[in-house]
């Protein structure tokens, strides 16, 4: 049998929040494995524009798709879109989050409603969405990016570790139900990769992880293909922290 490293040539992956950091990095190495790529973005049309010239060049067909992934009516008409372009979502990386930090008794419900929506729901709302066109194929690949602090409580805070901690068990259930059906469900944990999300955060230093030094986006790019192109991990939690977590 083909190396499975192969498979995933004219694969349509959709990633949020894909116009920077982990989720740009994500979109161009599943591009350079071969798939076309939907990359969903909130502000910036400059980057999201910038991202799919640089998948076009790699030979693959890009789009790049407005939406506040938080927000149920935005996700489907999205997915709509993405399906009328590409066609099926083979793969759904759900990567987009935020992490408002401030210290911990000052956060409020609009805090934690933020966050909860914007990591959580959102994977919920597009697992939801692009699941049925998946069952029809029996093939898919969910892709949660959850992080260390569902595992540790990390340096953000409560909010953030929930949001988190909540992916996992989205990705669990999904696994148990989609087993047989030919969809994944796996989970990436990364610790502290060089990107803007850390970039703000004052109290997250490199000593904090074992290895010394911060992770790059292209090594939880990587990490993110190798998952959607093997269709018999799933159910896990791959943790990418430079030894920060050790299961
Ligand atoms: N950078 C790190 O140290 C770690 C990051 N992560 C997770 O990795 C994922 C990517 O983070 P980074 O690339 O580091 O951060 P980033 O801040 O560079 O990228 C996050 C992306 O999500 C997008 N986004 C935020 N809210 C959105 C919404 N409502 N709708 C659509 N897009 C939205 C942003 O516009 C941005 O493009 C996040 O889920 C984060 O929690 C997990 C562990 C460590
Ligand atoms: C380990 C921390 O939670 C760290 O903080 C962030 O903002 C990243 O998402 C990591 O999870």
């Amino acid at each position: 049998m083909e190396s499975s490293l192969k498979s995933l040539t004219g694969k349509t992956a959709l990633i949020t929040g894909g116009s920077r950091g982990i989720g740009r990095a994500a979109a161009l190495s599943l591009a350079a494995q071969g798939c076309d790529v939907a990359v969903n973005y909130l502000n910036s049309e400059e980057d999201a524009t910038s991202i799919v010239r640089a998948i076009e060049e790699l030979g693959r067909r890009a789009y790049a798709f407005r939406a506040d992934v938080s927000r149920q009516q935005e996700v489907e008409s999205m997915v709509k879109k993405v399906q009328a372009e590409l066609g099926t979502i083979d793969i759904l990386v759900n990567n987009a989050g935020i992490n408002p930090s401030r210290p911990f008794l000052e956060l409020d419900a609009s805090d934690w409603s933020r966050t909860i929506e914007t990591n959580l729901t959102s994977a919920f709302l597009l697992s939801q969405a692009v699941i049925p066109a998946m069952r029809q194929q029996q093939w898919g690949r969910l892709v949660f990016i959850s992080s260390v602090a569902a595992q540790t409580g990390g340096v953000v805070g409560p909010h953030y570790a929930a949001s988190k901690a909540g992916m996992l068990g989205l990705m669990h259930s999904y696994a148990n139900l989609l087993a047989k059906e030919g969809i994944t469900s796996n989970a990436i944990a990364p610790a502290l990769i060089e990107t803007e999300m850390i970039r703000k955060n004052k109290n997250i230093r490199p000593d904090l992880i074992p290895v010394g030094r911060f992770g790059h986006a292209e090594e939880v790019a990587d990490a993110i293909a190798f998952i959607a192109s093997n269709g018999y991990i799933t159910g896990q939690t791959l943790n990418l922290n430079g030894g920060w977590y050790m299961s």
